[in-house]
């Protein structure tokens, strides 16, 4: 991998849950540890680095907290450029027209804005509909809901699932996906990390056949990314999981602790390959 990327722009997507954060039974507990998160500076310092979540923007940013790297939210809904201005050669002419006037504000694209009153209401429907069955954790993803189960017990997923069918079946303008052990609701666009992949390319300047993405993900919404890159026959797409799974994925990492490592291993690289040309 190393090799190939010799010569080239290495340009880094990581997942959240399941790949810098271990998986645990309460989502708003999903914390990245300090090591993970100096990690993940480290390869930002090198290469322009994106998180890329179903989660929330912002929920996201709370759990990274690092200014230097790219965040995409809402399974790819809502991608916004680093605080901090980057060294990577990257075309920013777009973030400055994202700033707004008092220059706190670096959206860059929201393919799903018209669908936020939709979501508001079926996510307040859901939590209501689903109250009575304990352990149901219904979240606000801003552009799609997450609707966990992970803590329900196992005799009430059907009826769960059931009146989550049934909810949705009322606006068609959304679909629904799943998840590790959760439920997913979105609107039913053409839009997800892959193509949120495919966008940050292309606006980073970054489309060339002289640039390796390297993607790492664990969950189905990772997969799209995966296809994306398959189809472009362009970069290295992993899967963080212990178990064979069927993936797209070219290579796999086992969990997050080897995520570490391998970032590690990239960010060294790097700086051993930059102070030998020198
Ligand atoms: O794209 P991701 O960053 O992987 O986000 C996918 C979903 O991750 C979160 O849920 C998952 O992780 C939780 C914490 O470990 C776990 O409790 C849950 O069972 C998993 O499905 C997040 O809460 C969701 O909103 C994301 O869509």
């Amino acid at each position: 991998m190393m090799s190939m990327a010799k010569g080239k722009r290495v340009v880094v997507f990581l997942d959240y849950d399941g790949t810098l954060s271990p998986i645990v039974d309460d989502p708003d507990c999903a914390f990245m540890s300090d090591s993970m998160r100096s990690a993940v500076d480290k390869v930002a310092q090198h290469f322009p680095t994106c998180i890329i979540s179903g989660r929330r923007r912002d929920k996201v940013y709370k759990f990274v907290k690092l200014t230097n790297v790219y965040y995409v939210g809402s399974h790819g809904m809502d991608i916004m450029a680093p605080v901090k201005s980057l060294d990577h050669g990257i075309n920013t002419s777009l973030h400055e027209q994202a700033i707004d006037e008092k220059g706190n504000k670096a959206v860059l694209f929201q393919p799903a804005e018209e669908f936020l009153p939709i979501i508001e209401e079926v996510y307040s429907e859901l939590e209501r509909k689903t109250k009575e069955i304990n352990g149901v954790m219904v979240e606000n993803n801003k552009f799609c809901i997450s609707v966990h189960f992970r803590r329900v017990d196992e005799v009430d997923w059907r009826s769960l699932e059931d009146q989550v069918i049934n909810t949705i079946k009322e606006y068609p303008s959304l679909c629904i996906t799943r998840g590790r052990k959760v439920i997913e609701i979105r609107p039913s666009i053409k839009w997800d990390k892959g193509r949120a992949l495919e966008y940050l390319l292309e606006i980073l300047g970054f489309a060339s056949d002289q640039t390796l993405p390297l993607y790492i993900g664990d969950d189905r919404t990772d997969e799209d990314a995966f296809k994306v890159l398959q189809r472009r026959g362009q970069g290295y797409s992993i899967i963080v999981s212990s178990i064979p799974k069927d993936t797209k994925a070219s290579y796999s990492l086992r969990d997050p602790s080897e995520v570490m490592s391998f970032l590690l291993l990239l960010s060294k690289w790097k700086k051993h390959s930059d102070s030998s040309r020198k």
